[in-house]
């Protein structure tokens, strides 16, 4: 049997050494910052939503009310947008005129919530859109405000978190958060399509949307990340890539396969394939060989089996804390 083995005083000084580490690191910097960037419309302020609800619990009810007069203003773009698509070749003309002419006589009302149900629930209107998938027509979230046209036109109406997760909003109501664990502030700052210069940043978290396989827009997303991960004022901070709208991406590639965009793409429409591939074109443009932390998200799920950006937080103060030696 072998002996038990004797301390090592070598490791047992190198704890000791952590832990002093530990306590000055601690005492010197009680507050992490975490910077959001990415290109317009990749989620954001979606995810810093979801921070929010994370940490300090649900909106409450005055919260959410406040939210009512820009979610209906949701809705009208996304009525908007639909008749847009309509317009390319699209049916129910008659329907289409009617609510033209109430958007052109009326502020958002009963009558206009109306009209544009009316024209959503059309079935020649039904089976254009699905025969094209609205996901793929319309941007976003917008099939979902047309659904819930006239709940959220109801005078009484008080959103859901689920229409404040699917809505856009300027940035003035998300642009900061901060929650606490253990000792620590966690400072959470959206910096848009901004490149900033900041220093001490703790972890980038950039959000690159998938679903903008299809347009420039991809291209876009690969040059500010690589400008922000190969600069010097990120080396010593943790890189945390969120590849996300999963969710819509998976619709999007049914419709239009990734080889037309990416002709050396081969491997079909299998969504965690294509994933992979787009996750490549991002690390290939990692020059300054930083350690990447990818994750693939759906920045609106909240529900509770498919807890995607919950447990990606998890992991990120995880990351942040093992860092500081406080785990
Ligand atoms: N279905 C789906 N929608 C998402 C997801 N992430 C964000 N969205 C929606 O996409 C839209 C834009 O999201 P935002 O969070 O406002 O994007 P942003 O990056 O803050 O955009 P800017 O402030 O314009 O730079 C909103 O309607 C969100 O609800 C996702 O993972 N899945
Ligand atoms: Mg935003």
């Amino acid at each position: 049997m072998a002996a038990a083995q004797a301390p090592d005083p070598d490791h047992a000084r190198s704890r000791e050494i952590d832990r002093q580490l530990a306590q000055a690191f601690a005492a010197a910097q009680t507050e992490c910052t975490i910077l959001l960037a990415g290109t317009q419309g990749a989620g954001k302020s979606t995810i810093m939503k979801q921070m929010k609800i994370i940490h300090h619990g649900s909106f409450t009810d005055e919260q959410l009310a406040e939210y009512q007069q820009d979610i209906l203003g949701n809705g009208i773009d996304a009525a908007r947008e639909m008749l847009r698509a309509l317009e390319h070749g699209g049916p129910a003309e008659d329907g289409r005129q009617k609510l033209t002419e109430v958007f052109a006589a009326e502020t958002p009302s009963d009558v206009t919530a109306n009209a544009i149900h009316k024209l959503w629930t059309d079935s020649d209107v039904v089976d254009w859109f699905l025969r094209h998938a609205p996901e793929t027509i319309l941007t976003d979230n917008a099939s979902y405000f047309l659904d819930h046209i006239l709940r959220i036109a109801a005078p009484e109406y008080v959103p859901t978190q689920d229409d404040v997760l699917r809505a856009r909003f300027n940035n003035a109501k998300t642009a900061e958060t901060t929650f606490t664990m253990t000792r620590f502030t966690f400072k959470v700052v959206d910096i848009g399509g901004q490149p900033t210069e900041s220093r001490n940043i703790t972890m980038l978290i950039f959000c690159a949307p998938l679903v903008d396989y299809k347009k420039d827009r991809l291209r876009e997303s690969r040059a500010y990340f690589e400008s922000l991960i190969n600069s010097p004022y990120f080396r010593r901070t943790t890189l945390v890539l969120f590849l996300n709208k999963f969710d819509l991406f998976r619709v999007h590639l049914n419709k239009a396969p990734m080889d037309e965009h990416f002709p050396d793409y081969t491997a079909g429409p299998d969504s965690v394939k294509a994933v992979k591939y787009i996750l490549w074109q991002f690390m290939r443009l990692n020059h300054a060989r930083m350690a990447i932390n990818p994750h693939i998200t759906n920045a609106i799920e909240t529900d509770i089996r498919n807890p995607s950006i919950r447990s990606v937080l998890n992991v990120i103060k995880e990351t942040i804390l093992r860092g500081a030696c406080l785990l």
